[in-house]
């Protein structure tokens, strides 16, 4: 009583009010916070004479301030009390937090606590001090669970133990008189109820809405202010002194009032200043309370800003979500509708299919009754075959004794199988000794093949280096008619070597008479010759050429004697399409040279061929093979092709056109374009072709790879100009012109010819530019050169026969040194 704080038996002074046991059904009635959520308890251990926060929040409503003694409570003093059943088995504390001081001074701990249904207690009692570092170092029980445990102030609670109850109890001093000196703190009215249950039990503080708010007894106002402590001050100073009427004579009467007025008044006027002092330190702790509510409303607000910021990244993945789920319903409708499409078509599929396995059905069924009467009748088959099988029985043992004797045949081919196979063994080992002659074989091919060139060079040169074959035409078109008799006669003779020309004249008293001039080529040519007879006697030399040597081959007549045709056949001297018949020696010999090379390439020969063509037309050189005579150009290039020597000593043809020869087509082509060019000109010049020198030149580049061997030969073929006497042919102007160019270049010929024969050591060839041109191939013992002398049969040509006879027979008589062989 003298802290003016009523007696913890006050609070109890009408336990009717409480209602009983009320369990809370939450952690918030449990609690009783401010806002009814949270459980605060003041440790109040190191001024304990402070007041309690959750006491001052109740307080403040109420108006009721709990005054608790002043006391310091060891910090060794802590301890934790399990409220519940004498069982030790208590409430769990699901949570406890540590909290701002509510009265801004002291660290609060809060624990908090848990039930279940009501009434039904948790199976395990747990209490933590939580933040235990911030607690002030005084002695503090924290007691959880029902009140009324064990450690509870004996008698508290028994027979009425509330399911659960926080309690704070602290050793204190016995200002209060307390049984065992401990302070309750109680949260919660059941606490409240079950110290009320303990009379014994003094100092008893409550705290929380449930249980300061709803639980007040009466007595205690809603403004704070406890009528029951009024009460108990009012009992302290008792009544005011009742101030009697005395007569004015009670001096003494009067004095006595006045003295007990007087000390009434003090009395109060001490109680009036002690709540005065109390009021300060409530002011006092309010502010506080301000502070700490300030800092939650910021803690709150960064929560509510979080909360926020969580909002919007939910509403985001909601979004999201949402658009996700719209495209999965999108997708499962296509797929859904697929499914029906899918669906349909099986459904129409199955139908179909239904039907054809109803036709196979009833197809089956037929077939199953053909089946049925076949089996009938394959079973009567059977019984037939059972007797055929009975026979083929016997047969059977007949034939596995003719099989032993096959077996012993089989054994016997068996072994000379064997002997075969030896047999075999020693006709490989025969092979591969006959591989191997033949390796041999073919190296002395190689080497005779060799030897054959020689040879084949040494009959040529027996043959002598420069031949002269005489060939004399048929009649052609008019000429048939008008001519009976030929001057020309053929001897009958092996060689077929002679020719005889009479020459019918009239002297001066005209009496005819006829002169026989025979002549002896190396082989003449009846009009009934072929081209191929011709070319068998030339082929040896296109031979030669393959073989690496210089080959000229021309042909020399008056004009109409058959010299185009000898050397490339027929008037055009396109050759598509011609019977290979009348083909000419230029295309035969390229014919032969392409089947040889191919022989020659199983002997290891490789060869190249590229040809040119030009003509010497009033010793000019003209190219035949430029790509369009008629161009402008291609007039310009010829009008620069000079005859040279290359660095090897080969005469050759300055910008003339060089093609490849690769097939006997490309021949043929060739000439086509070269007859082509010729016709161009002949529209300038009268029978330019009889007017002109055309040679034909084909280049002959030959390897062999396995012995290393090379050669280089040259083909020319000639056709040479018209050979008309300048008398005979009565010409003038241009015409006599051509013909003295003609003249001049066959003189020329002639005389290099002779040169050649006599041995001189000057040869002029530079005289003519066919002369020039044909240097190598004119070469003394460097060439083989054959002169086809054309004769025109027609009694009219006899004297330009016998000229042409007669030259050829000049010629013949050279003697030309031996020919080498060109070897690269
Ligand atoms: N051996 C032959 N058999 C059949 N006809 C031939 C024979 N030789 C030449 N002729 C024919 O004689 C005619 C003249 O022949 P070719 O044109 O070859 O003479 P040429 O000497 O070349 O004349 P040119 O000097 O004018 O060129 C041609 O019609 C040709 O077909």
């Amino acid at each position: 009583m003298t802290t003016g704080i009523r007696p913890p038996g006050s609070m109890l002074k009408q336990p009717s009010k409480l209602g009983g046991l009320r369990p809370p059904t939450s952690l918030a009635a449990l609690v009783g916070t401010a806002n009814g959520k949270r459980k605060l308890a003041d440790d109040g251990a190191e001024t304990y004479n402070r007041p309690l926060s959750a006491a001052s929040q109740s307080s403040q409503r109420s108006g009721r301030q709990i005054k608790a003694p002043v006391s310091k409570a060891p910090a060794s003093d802590v301890e934790t009390i399990h409220a519940g059943r004498r069982s030790s088995q208590g409430f769990k504390v699901m949570h406890k937090q540590e909290n701002r001081p509510v009265d801004g001074s002291l660290p609060v701990f809060v624990a908090g606590a848990k039930v279940g249904a009501a009434g039904r207690v948790a199976p395990r009692n747990e209490a933590k001090v939580g933040a235990a570092r911030r607690l002030p170092a005084s002695r503090t029980v924290v007691t959880k669970g029902r009140a009324g445990m064990t450690n509870a102030p004996s008698g508290a609670v028994k027979g009425s133990q509330p399911p659960h109850a926080s309690i704070k109890r602290r050793r204190i001093d016995a200002p209060f008189g307390s049984d065992d000196g401990i302070n309750f703190i109680t949260t919660g009215g059941i606490a409240k109820a079950a110290l009320r249950a303990s009379p014994s039990v003094k100092g008893v503080s409550t705290i929380g809405n449930e249980v300061m708010g709803k639980g007040l007894g009466a007595g205690e106002n809603e403004d704070g202010s406890d009528s029951d402590s009024d009460d108990g001050d009012n009992d302290e100073l008792g009544p005011p002194p009742v101030m009697r009427a005395r007569p004015d004579s009670d001096i003494k009467g009067r004095l006595k009032d006045l003295e007990a007025w007087s000390a009434y008044m003090i009395k109060k006027h001490q109680t009036t200043r002690k709540t005065k002092k109390l009021l300060s330190v409530k002011l006092e702790h309010n502010s506080t309370q301000v502070t700490q509510l300030e800092y939650d409303k910021k803690i709150l607000e960064a929560r509510i800003q979080e909360a926020e910021k969580q909002a919007v990244t939910l509403q985001e993945s909601h979004a999201e979500h949402l658009r996700k789920l719209q495209e999965e319903k999108k997708r499962h409708e296509d797929e859904a509708d697929e499914l029906r499409r899918q669906f349909s078509r099986q459904t129409e599929k199955m139908e179909d299919d239904y039907r054809l396995l109803k036709k196979a059905s009833r197809e089956l069924q037929e077939s199953l009754d053909a089946a049925k009467a076949s089996l009938r009748a394959k079973r009567d088959e059977c019984v037939r075959l059972e007797g055929t099988i009975s026979k083929q029985a016997s047969d059977q043992l007949e034939l596995e004794s003719n099989c032993r004797g096959l077996r012993a045949k089989l054994e016997h081919l068996e072994d000379v199988g064997n002997e075969r196979e030896i047999r075999i063994v020693e006709l490989e080992e025969g092979v591969t000794s006959r591989d191997h002659t033949i390796d041999i074989l073919e190296s002395k091919l190689r080497n005779e093949e060799s030897m054959r060139r020689k040879l084949h060079n040494t009959i040529q040169e027996l043959k002598g280096n420069i031949r002269v074959f005489c060939r004399v035409r048929p009649l052609v078109g008019e000429e048939k008619a008008a001519s009976s008799l030929l001057p020309l006669s053929f001897p009958d003779c092996d060689d077929q070597n002679e020719v005889e020309l009479m020459q019918s004249s009239e002297n001066a008293l005209g009496k005819s008479t006829s002169k026989t001039f025979p002549f002896k080529f190396d082989r003449v040519f009846t009009p009934e010759s072929s081209q191929n007879m011709v070319f068998d006697e030339v082929s040896q030399l296109i031979q030669s050429a393959l073989d690496g040597y210089p080959v000229c081959i021309f042909a020399y007549g008056q004009t109409g004697s058959g010299k185009t045709h000898t050397m490339q056949g027929p008037d055009s001297i396109s050759t598509s399409g011609m019977d290979d018949e009348i083909l000419g020696i230029i295309p035969r010999a390229v014919k032969q040279i392409y089947e040889n090379t191919s022989k020659l390439a199983e002997r290891g020969w490789e060869y190249t061929l590229e040809g040119q063509f030009l003509e010497i037309y009033n010793e000019t050189l003209q190219d035949l093979l430029a790509p369009s005579a008629r161009s402008t150009q291609a007039s310009d290039k010829q009008s620069k092709l000079e005859i040279y020597q290359d660095s090897e000593g080969h005469t050759r043809v300055k910008n003339l056109t060089m093609v490849t020869v690769d097939s006997a087509e490309r021949v043929n082509w060739l000439l086509a374009r070269a007859a082509d060019n010729r016709t161009v000109a002949a529209t300038n010049c009268n029978e330019r072709s009889s007017r002109s020198h055309s040679v034909f030149t084909l280049f002959l580049r030959g390897k062999n790879t396995l012995t290393g061997e090379s050669s280089t030969g040259v083909l020319n073929l000639i056709d040479l100009a018209g050979s008309e006497r300048l008398s005979s042919s009565g010409s003038s102007g241009d015409r006599l012109k051509e013909t003295q160019a003609i003249n001049k270049s066959l003189a020329c010929l002639g005389d290099v010819i002779a040169a050649l024969a006599k041995g001189s050591r000057h040869i002029p060839y530079r005289n003519s530019k066919l002369t020039h041109l044909l240097q190598e191939s004119l070469g003394a013992g460097n060439s083989k050169t054959l002169m086809f002398v054309c004769v025109n049969p027609s009694p009219a040509s006899t004297q330009e026969s016998l000229c042409s006879l007669q030259f050829a027979t000049k010629v013949n008589s050279c003697q030309i040194g031996t020919a080498r062989r060109q070897a690269a």
